[in-house]
């Protein structure tokens, strides 16, 4: 027994000195402020699994931007939108990297993806798909689209109000499959194999690229051969997600391809991105990366855009008042007769600084996705490393900045209007991310938010749900977290 005695003082011993080497390492080097990391650990044991960008929000504290260490990486996060507009907009050309995932990417299927590509030629081509068919100029063409799935939704939530969760993520992919393939839903989306393959690709992606898989995928490589019918092998086995992601892909454009051959495709964003890349030599190339960058703007949609409907409807069930107000101006605007369209848009401030204020309230996409930079950098003095450092922009953070944002947890629309009732310039762009990066997607998804939020607004009022002695329920959400945070 007594042999436990020194050898627990060596262990003591062992833990201390490599607490000590790892400080003096970190001072050395110049790095942000942040709370100390443990050996090994980092600074995990301190992190909100379910909330991190509450937890790196209160490490403000430190300063901005904050280091910490995670899953063994290099970690620093920017609270706030004047630091994030240094690094992610001026310095663009060093912070518009991903960080490698050799262990993720390729095996399970996710190297399709945009927003995991490394800033090269293959992310600018994807870049310059998304360039030709997501321009302001151009999603107008897709407008017709978003008003006839806006136009179901009413549809649906009128037959079955109760399944609104429902109704609101099959409006999500509708608008997406529609403007992007030309594909429409049935009724019952369900018996649909395109949207069942797209929705099981788009929900395996939430939970494999959630921070904790990523945790464990890197700690655990193996992991990715536990059998898909073992408990937790349906997103742990990587040859089942390649499957699935090569589905993704492939189903809606073989459909299409088969459909513009027969002459039966109407006009959508990927007929539209061959006809202006036709003339690139390296066809196949191209080919690839239009079918990859069309499967990731799938996801973008359904995902972030259902979401922040979600959040609508959670808003306007604590705030009736705001609710109220809206369709006020909606009536008086666009009447009880016909519902509006894109042209009313310029007349609805009120119901625009909705919209912007649904995405400042409860950012669906709180950490964007981690920059990375391509060399060592200085900023303020404090060095920020290159090698595998995830540069995380806390969006969450930056919505709840008192200054521009007075009493950031309350929901209100009044706070992107001035005096006089006009819109200010505040477009709550940052929920979209930085820099290079900054989603594609932006133009298209608030008009696919903004005409179902103004059509439902016009058709419903939203209010809580009562028990069985008819007393109101006031909903307590729970956030579900992932690339995306989704309440649930
Ligand atoms: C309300 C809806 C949406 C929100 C809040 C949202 C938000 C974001 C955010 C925060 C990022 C990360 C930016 C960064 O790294 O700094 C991002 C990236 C991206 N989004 Fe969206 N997005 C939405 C809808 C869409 C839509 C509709 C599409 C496509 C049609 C889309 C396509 C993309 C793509 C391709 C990227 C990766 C860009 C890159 O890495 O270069 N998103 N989005």
């Amino acid at each position: 027994m007594y042999f436990l005695i020194p050898a627990s003082a060596a262990v003591i011993v062992l833990v201390l000195t490599t607490i000590v080497r790892t400080r003096r390492k970190l001072k050395d080097k110049g790095l942000p402020p942040g709370p100390k990391p443990l050996p090994l650990m980092g600074n995990l044991y301190q992190v909100d699994p379910a909330h991190p960008w509450i937890t790196f929000a209160e490490w403000k504290r430190y300063g901005d931007p904050v280091y910490c260490q995670m899953f063994g990486r290099d970690v620093v996060v920017v609270n706030s939108e004047r630091v994030a507009q240094d690094l992610f907009e001026k310095r663009s050309r060093n912070y518009s990297d991903r960080m490698s995932m050799p262990n993720m990417l390729e095996p399970y299927g996710l190297a399709f993806d945009t927003a995991a590509l490394n800033h090269d030629t293959v992310w600018r081509g994807h870049r310059r798909v998304f360039q030709q068919t997501l321009r302001p100029e151009t999603i107008v063409a897709y407008e017709a689209t978003q008003f006839r799935c806006a136009a179901n939704l009413l549809k649906d939530m009128r037959i079955t109000p109760e399944s609104w969760w429902k109704h609101i993520r099959k409006y999500s992919a509708a608008v997406i499959m529609g403007a992007m393939y030309d594909h429409e839903l049935p009724m019952k989306p369900e018996e649909d194999i395109t949207f069942r393959t797209m929705v099981e690709g788009a929900d395996l992606i939430f939970i494999i690229a959630s921070a904790g898989m990523i945790a464990l995928l890197t700690a655990l490589p193996f992991l990715r051969y536990v059998p898909a019918w073992c408990p937790g092998g349906r997103w742990l086995n990587a040859e089942n997600s390649l499957r699935r992601m090569n589905a993704l892909i492939n189903t809606p454009f073989n459909t299409l391809k088969k459909r513009i051959a027969s002459g039966e495709a109407g006009p959508c964003m990927m007929s539209e991105a061959f006809a202006k890349f036709e003339d690139m030599s390296k066809l196949e190339d191209a080919e690839r990366i239009i079918k990859d960058a069309c499967g990731t703007a799938y996801i973008g949609e359904y995902i972030p855009t259902g979401s922040t409907l979600i959040v609508f409807t959670l808003a306007m069930i604590l705030y009736p008042v705001v609710q109220k107000r809206a369709q006020e101006e909606i009536e008086s605007v666009v009447g009880v007769d016909r519902l509006h369209e894109f042209s009313d848009k310029p007349l609805l401030p009120y119901t625009e600084a909705l919209v912007r204020e649904t995405l400042r309230w409860r950012p669906v996409v709180p950490l964007a996705i981690s920059h990375a930079a391509t060399s060592d950098d200085i900023y303020e003095g404090y060095s920020i490393p290159e090698v595998g450092a995830a540069v995380i922009p806390n969006i969450w953070a930056m919505t709840r900045d008192p200054e521009k944002y007075p009493r950031p947890d309350t929901f209100d629309p009044g706070r992107f209007l001035d005096a006089n009732g006009h819109l200010t310039k505040d477009t709550c762009e940052i929920s979209f991310g930085f820099g290079r990066r900054i989603c594609p997607g932006r133009h298209f998804a608030r008009a696919s938010v903004w005409i179902a939020i103004a059509q439902i607004l016009a058709s419903f009022t939203i209010e809580k749900a009562k028990d069985a002695s008819g007393n109101p329920i006031t909903p307590a959400p729970e956030w579900a977290t992932g690339i995306t945070s989704q309440v649930f």
